[in-house]
């Protein structure tokens, strides 16, 4: 696995310490709240479970799966939801959590269905952020790093799959997804 890595863009190290400090943000932004805090899967999986660690306000979890990419290192432009939320999101104060923003496809269908359905707010944290590949008009409120345009695997991300069990963020050699 670690031989199709061409680059490691961001160490584990790096990636922990960012959690550590974006979890001490949200538990200030969420001071006597009690937040609905929603992991985009798959890819969130891993940030999901080391942010809330980081969070010291009481809050709820909940899961949705969604997904935009299948095998391809593109969006499809369609947003297909595969698991939808076991809990209402009427009245909640409601956190985002994606492992990154592409396109922003998915994000801004997430954020749409949310508001219709009530929720008191919206908030989205992203881990990673691809600014360049942006189709639509949207920037998460807190974000840890901005990657260059390149399609990245590790940390939750996938390519076809596979890679989302790395521990760091990196850049997958060409020939593995050319050939
Ligand atoms: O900004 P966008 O261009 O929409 O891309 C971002 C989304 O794409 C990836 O999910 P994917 O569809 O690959 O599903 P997965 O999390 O199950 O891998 C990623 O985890 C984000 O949810
Ligand atoms: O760079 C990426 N890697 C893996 N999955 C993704 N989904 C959007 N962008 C990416
Ligand atoms: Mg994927």
């Amino acid at each position: 696995m670690q031989n199709d890595i061409q680059e490691v863009l961001i160490s584990e190290e790096e990636i922990q310490s960012k959690i550590k400090e974006l979890g001490a943000q949200l538990s200030v932004k969420y001071e006597g709240k009690n937040p609905l805090v929603i992991c985009v899967l798959k890819g969130a999986f891993i940030f999901m479970a080391d942010l809330v660690k980081s969070i010291t306000v009481p809050l709820e979890l909940d899961f949705m799966a969604v997904s935009s990419y299948g095998v391809s290192t593109k969006s499809s432009g369609v947003v297909k939801i595969i698991k939808d939320l076991d809990a209402s999101v009427e009245g909640r104060d409601v956190l985002i959590v994606e492992d990154i923003i592409d396109s922003g496809l998915t994000l801004t269908h997430l954020i749409e269905l949310l508001k219709n359905r009530n929720a008191n707010s919206v908030c989205v944290v992203t881990l990673f952020d691809k600014p360049a590949r942006r189709a639509v008009d949207l920037e998460a409120d807190y974000t840890g790093f901005t990657l260059p345009d390149a399609f990245v695997v590790g940390y939750g991300l996938d390519y076809a799959e596979h890679y989302r069990n790395l521990p760091y963020i990196g850049i997958l050699k060409p020939e593995i997804y050319t050939s």
